[in-house]
């Protein structure tokens, strides 16, 4: 047997497929989170996610709990949709919390998460106030304005029309009538890398369908492909509604399952709904 102090017990989870480890920081340490995520996440010699997602205290009053996340190169983000969303069913439906409207705090602000309960006493699924969407922002995209809306980007001898968009973290969003087939490994990667966006950037791939829904695939920066990114499905949800593709409320259908978006005109912000599910737990070595 392990050494307890040695090991960690983790959650495995994930929102429309894009999984994640889970740990609760209030009962293990973990010292070295971004080596962690590293180590952890290769799906050959570690237990296989996008990531690594810290369940801590908030740092702060005015919010219940805290989330920091870590991608699979260990790079940290200011924000996570899916996790935000598996984070609310963790809490609950392992009693750590009775509340069904949970403050949580991030690196890009506190989120307010609406827990859907079903009649077992589950959540399955989970409402999140991601705040307003960002269009302008200098940091992440070098262009002299700090924005882009269907601005022409050319990789490896290739031009794409894309949108850059902050939920936090940086997104380009990029319309196309093939999403399908489009190479999203090859110019995902090189669009990630671009010096046009100089803290990288996620990079979604999406097409309106006839049924009005809005098909996209993902390359996260730090992860590669993953089958959602909620943050993501945000992104292009004000995207599409920006330039006319869609109304304030749609449907992003990924590899891994669909969420519904709406932007309210009310108060700016962007609702994000989707499911959370646990996988699998177990115990790991400390890093
Ligand atoms: N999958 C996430 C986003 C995770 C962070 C992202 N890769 C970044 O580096 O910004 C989501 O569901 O939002």
């Amino acid at each position: 047997m392990w050494d307890k102090q040695k090991t960690v017990w983790f959650t495995k989870m994930h929102g429309a497929g894009n999984d994640y480890i889970y740990v609760d920081t209030s009962v293990y340490e973990i010292s070295d989170p971004s080596s962690a995520a590293l180590k952890w996440s290769s799906p050959h010699t570690g237990i296989g996610s996008d990531g690594l997602v810290l369940i801590e205290a908030s740092p702060v009053a005015d919010a219940d709990f805290a989330m920091r996340i870590f991608n699979a190169d260990g790079s940290e983000a200011m924000m996570c949709g899916n996790a935000a969303r598996c984070i609310g069913k963790y809490l609950y439906d392992k009693g750590i919390t009775d509340k069904t409207l949970i403050r949580l705090y991030t690196p890009s602000g506190i989120k307010n998460l609406l827990l859907h309960v079903t009649a077992d006493g589950k959540v399955d699924s989970v409402t999140v106030d991601m705040q307003q969407p960002v269009l302008c922002n200098t940091r992440q995209i070098a262009t002299p304005e700090g924005t882009m809306v269907e601005g022409i980007v050319e990789v490896s001898g290739v031009e794409f029309k894309g949108t850059f968009v902050s939920m936090g973290n940086p997104h380009f969003v990029i319309f196309t009538d093939d999403v399908l087939h489009t190479d999203i490994n090859l110019y995902g990667n090189l669009l990630e890398h671009s010096p046009l966006f100089p803290e990288r950037c996620n990079i979604e791939f999406s097409q309106v369908m006839k049924d009005g829904t809005v098909r996209t695939r993902v390359w996260e920066r730090g992860s590669g492909i993953t089958m959602a990114c909620g943050t993501g499905a945000c992104a292009v949800a004000v995207a599409a509604a920006l330039t006319g593709r869609c109304g304030r409320e749609s449907i992003i259908s990924m590899d891994g399952g669909r969420l519904k978006i709406a932007w309210s005109e009310a108060d700016n912000h962007v609702y994000m709904t989707g499911p959370a599910e646990f996988v699998f737990e177990g115990e790991i070595p400390n890093i």
